[in-house]
């Protein structure tokens, strides 16, 4: 699946940037929330979120680049996320803060920064919808992809065999039609792309090619 990241988008223009999403033939939308505290970069938060939602039936992939995701979460869920994805390094009650987020009957998930390692978070993996691999450090869109990162979603995938999980295994920051094809045989399921996504000129062409499916 693809999911295009608002974060490239012209930000007086959301709306365009929805419709822009939904005539490329992309899965998700994906938000990137920052606070200017986890990542040196801030953007939007839940009332854009919640104003955003009337104008999309697609699923609303929140990454939660936040210090204290578990004090901000309610937040998140009222505005409409669909999946709600925190960073394992942002708060200590991972299991805890997923357990909640269950119990709002919302997909969550964590991520994780290029630093962290899949061992470090194999206790959560029973329990989430999602991992998000983030194969750049976040902050920022138009970044280059560290391939070391696709590791990590080889080990994922193996240990989602292995455990009998089934969670997705996402893959953000410094996927183009160059990388896509490295982290799908990695074994990505879904592709977030914001900067390549918005600036293409064919986005229905881009998302194609990303899918890797031949145009007609
Ligand atoms: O979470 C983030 C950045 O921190 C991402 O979702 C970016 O929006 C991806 O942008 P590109 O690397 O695709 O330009
Ligand atoms: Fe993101």
């Amino acid at each position: 699946m693809i999911a295009p990241s608002i974060l490239s988008a012209d930000f007086s223009n959301l709306k365009q940037a929805l419709n822009d999403i939904h005539a490329s033939g992309a899965d998700w939308v994906h938000l990137d929330v920052m606070d200017g505290h986890f990542v040196p970069n801030l953007t939007f938060g839940p009332k854009m979120i919640h104003d955003l939602r009337p104008h999309s039936g697609k699923t609303f992939d929140v990454h939660l680049m936040v210090d204290n995701p578990g004090e901000l979460a309610d937040e998140y869920i009222k505005a409409g996320a669909d999946y709600l994805v925190f960073h394992s390094e942002a708060e200590i009650h991972s299991h805890r803060l997923l357990q909640y987020i269950h119990s709002r009957n919302i997909k969550a998930g964590i991520s994780i920064v290029p630093s962290t390692s899949v061992a470090s978070v194999k206790e959560l993996l029973p329990f989430i919808d999602q991992i998000l691999v983030m194969s750049v450090n976040p902050g920022f869109g138009g970044q280059s992809l560290i391939p070391q990162c696709l590791d990590k979603i080889r080990q994922l995938v193996e240990l989602r065999k292995t455990g009998g999980y089934d969670y997705l295994i996402s893959v953000d920051g410094g996927i183009n039609s160059r990388t896509a094809a490295d982290a799908v045989a990695a074994g990505a399921d879904v592709l977030v792309s914001g900067s390549a996504f918005f600036t293409s000129q064919d986005k229905a062409g881009f998302v194609s090619s990303l899918k890797g499916e031949k145009r007609v």
